[in-house]
């Protein structure tokens, strides 16, 4: 039967299968549409858990934006629905799964600069359409990352994305380490702090570790405000160019993501063979 745009999906309409990933308010499924066989990834959210951290205005805000975003870099919102104890995400299935395991699999931890750059250019066209769409997603770590069954990045993972401008703290603590000087220092921030974070995974796809990774996060924190970024051997000059480029103090002085795209060590190795 036809199903037209007022349809209601429901649990009914799918088989679940194997767990793809757990998150804190609740898990990932792997599912496959009962009528067209189609494979989906279902999240599921639990309602208790978003009213007790108070984000559910937050998972509202994420299906509202997710579902204008249409782009091949970004991991699609399919639909939604909801039964009394949960919401239900039906998202695009990447095959390859979380970009962080692939990174921790790799030989020395870090990828070859052909990868590095193949996905720091995926993620730069990712986050320019977003800008477009005036969205910041403000949450740009590998853990945020997937990868198709062809090895091409999807950006997933709105839960914190906001419209620009804003002075929304990213206030459950993830990881200190992509956060930019002014969400650290608490002042308003705009589409640039997505900037920054894109200089911080470039630096992390090639050397296997942030920037400013620290026993404590007072000393993350004061080395994020002073902007050292220590160089090992293995970051050439132009992978250093780009990254001293996007990891800037002042927001503004941080390059336009299309300069990204075409910066000369990105164009020399995105499209290398392995
Ligand atoms: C692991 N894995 N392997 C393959 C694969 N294929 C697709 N997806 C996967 N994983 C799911 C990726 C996500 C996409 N969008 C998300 N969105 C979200 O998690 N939103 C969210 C969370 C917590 C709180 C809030 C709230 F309420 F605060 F807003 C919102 S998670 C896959």
């Amino acid at each position: 039967e036809e199903r037209d745009n007022s349809y209601q999906w429901s649990l009914e309409d799918f088989e679940i299968g194997a767990p793809l990933g757990r998150g804190k308010f609740g898990r990932v499924y792997l599912a496959r549409e009962k009528t067209t066989h189609y494979m989906v990834a279902l999240k599921t959210l639990f309602k208790t858990e978003l009213m007790k951290s108070r984000v559910e205005k937050q998972a509202l805000r994420e299906i509202e934006i997710q579902s204008h975003l249409r782009h091949p870099h970004i991991l699609q919102l399919l639909t939604y629905f909801h039964d009394e104890k949960r919401i239900y995400l039906v998202l695009e299935f990447a095959a390859r799964g979380e970009l962080y395991k692939e990174l921790k699999r790799q030989p020395k931890e870090r990828f070859s600069e052909h990868l590095s750059a193949k996905y720091t250019y995926q993620v730069a066209d990712a986050l320019e359409y977003c800008h477009q769409n005036n969205v910041i997603h403000r949450d740009i770590k590998p853990e945020n990352l997937l990868l198709t069954h062809n090895g091409d990045i999807k950006l997933a993972d709105f839960g914190w994305s906001v419209h620009a401008p804003s002075t929304k703290r990213n206030t459950m603590c993830g990881t200190l380490d992509y956060l930019p000087p002014e969400m650290v220092t608490g002042q308003k921030y705009d589409i640039y702090v997505d900037h920054w974070c894109l200089g911080i995974l470039c630096y992390e796809f090639l050397v296997g570790r942030p920037p400013f990774l620290s026993e404590t996060s007072d000393e993350t924190y004061a080395k994020i405000k002073s902007v050292v970024i220590p160089w090992p051997s293995q970051v050439t000059p132009g992978a250093k160019d780009l990254i001293s480029k996007l990891i800037k103090r002042k927001s503004t002085d941080r390059i336009p993501l299309d300069c990204v795209k075409n910066h000369f060590w990105i164009l020399a190795h995105k499209d290398l063979p392995n």
